[in-house]
């Protein structure tokens, strides 16, 4: 088999993937994928046992233990361009030879779960309330530069989006992918409201927040609101997960994103002190994996 050239992998001195600085025996086969670099402390604080903390730029990973189940917990900092830089080092950790520089025969599945903020897009999702993610839309279009992009995407959601909210063709083409079924049925619970999430690819104006510049569109959050594709509604937004979706899809992970919320654009409500929501949920989540 051909092997793949160093500039396409770049593997560090010591034998770690370029930006994460993991090498495969730091990784569990469950990773809590969280935006923040603070958050991952905060993870790890409910862990029985830490085996180590690694980082560089914005990817902070500890790995350890919880209830007697091994976890890693990373930061991707902000963005869908950093999660192409995860996904696929985490994918290159369990199912690319670092030494041979070839694919593995056998492939491994991780689970990749986001613990994340986000913003509600329909007046009755409360604040400090938990979202389960069933799908998620990109507006960034970084899964459109993959071959493998139509096979994991639900192309009928995505043409009835685009005709409903009038897209505007200067944009990047919008992507939908669903979540892991597996995942969602083990997180799922009274305390979670579950719908379609959209990762925007920026916070202000790709999610039409107006400061001192107005947005291209400015009912597009109006439209976002009302659409219903099926039964299914479109409920926040955030700026991660589609990404992890489609990458995770295309290579054979599973994966899922819960949120907490932490403001609402239509009631224009925001929690007063998010952090021990998200603390909440860090527990939960745990516990429903573990
Ligand atoms: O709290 P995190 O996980 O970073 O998630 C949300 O918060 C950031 C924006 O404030 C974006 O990363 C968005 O997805
Ligand atoms: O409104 C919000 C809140 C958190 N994160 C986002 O991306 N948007």
């Amino acid at each position: 088999m051909e092997k793949i050239k160093s500039s396409e992998l770049i593997i560090n001195p010591d034998g770690s993937v370029f930006h994460l600085h993991l090498r495969p025996e730091h990784l569990a086969d469950t990773v809590i994928l969280v935006g923040d670099p603070g958050r991952v402390e905060l993870v790890a604080s409910f862990f029985d046992e830490v085996e180590c903390t690694i980082s560089n730029r914005e990817f902070v990973t500890t790995t350890g233990t919880y209830k007697g189940k091994r976890f890693s917990v990373l930061s991707t900092g902000i963005g869908t361009d950093n999660i192409d830089i995860v996904v696929n080092e985490l994918d290159a950790l369990v199912n690319i030879d670092l030494e041979t520089r070839t694919p593995k025969a056998e492939h491994k599945s991780l689970d990749l779960v986001r613990i994340g903020t986000s913003g509600a897009l329909q007046g009755n999702i409360p604040v400090d309330s938990f979202l389960l993610s069933n799908k998620s839309i990109g507006f960034d279009g970084m899964l459109n530069f993959y071959a493998e992009r139509d096979n994991v995407s639900d192309l009928d959601f995505e043409q009835s989006f685009k005709d409903f909210v009038k897209w505007d063709a200067k944009l990047a083409s919008p992507y939908v992918v669903p979540a892991s079924k597996s995942l969602i049925n083990k997180l799922d619970g009274d305390d979670m409201i579950q719908g379609v999430t959209i990762s925007a690819n920026g916070f202000y104006g790709p999610q039409g927040r107006v400061l001192r510049l107005q947005t291209l569109d400015p009912d597009l959050n109006d439209k976002i609101e009302e659409f219903d594709f099926k039964g299914e509604k479109i409920t926040n937004y955030e700026m991660e997960s589609s990404a992890i979706f489609g990458l995770s899809a295309m290579l054979g992970h599973n994966a899922a994103a819960v949120c907490a919320i932490i403001a609402n654009r239509i009631t224009k409500d925001a929690s007063k002190d998010y952090k021990p929501t998200v603390k909440s949920l860090i527990q939960v989540v745990l516990d429903r994996l573990s």
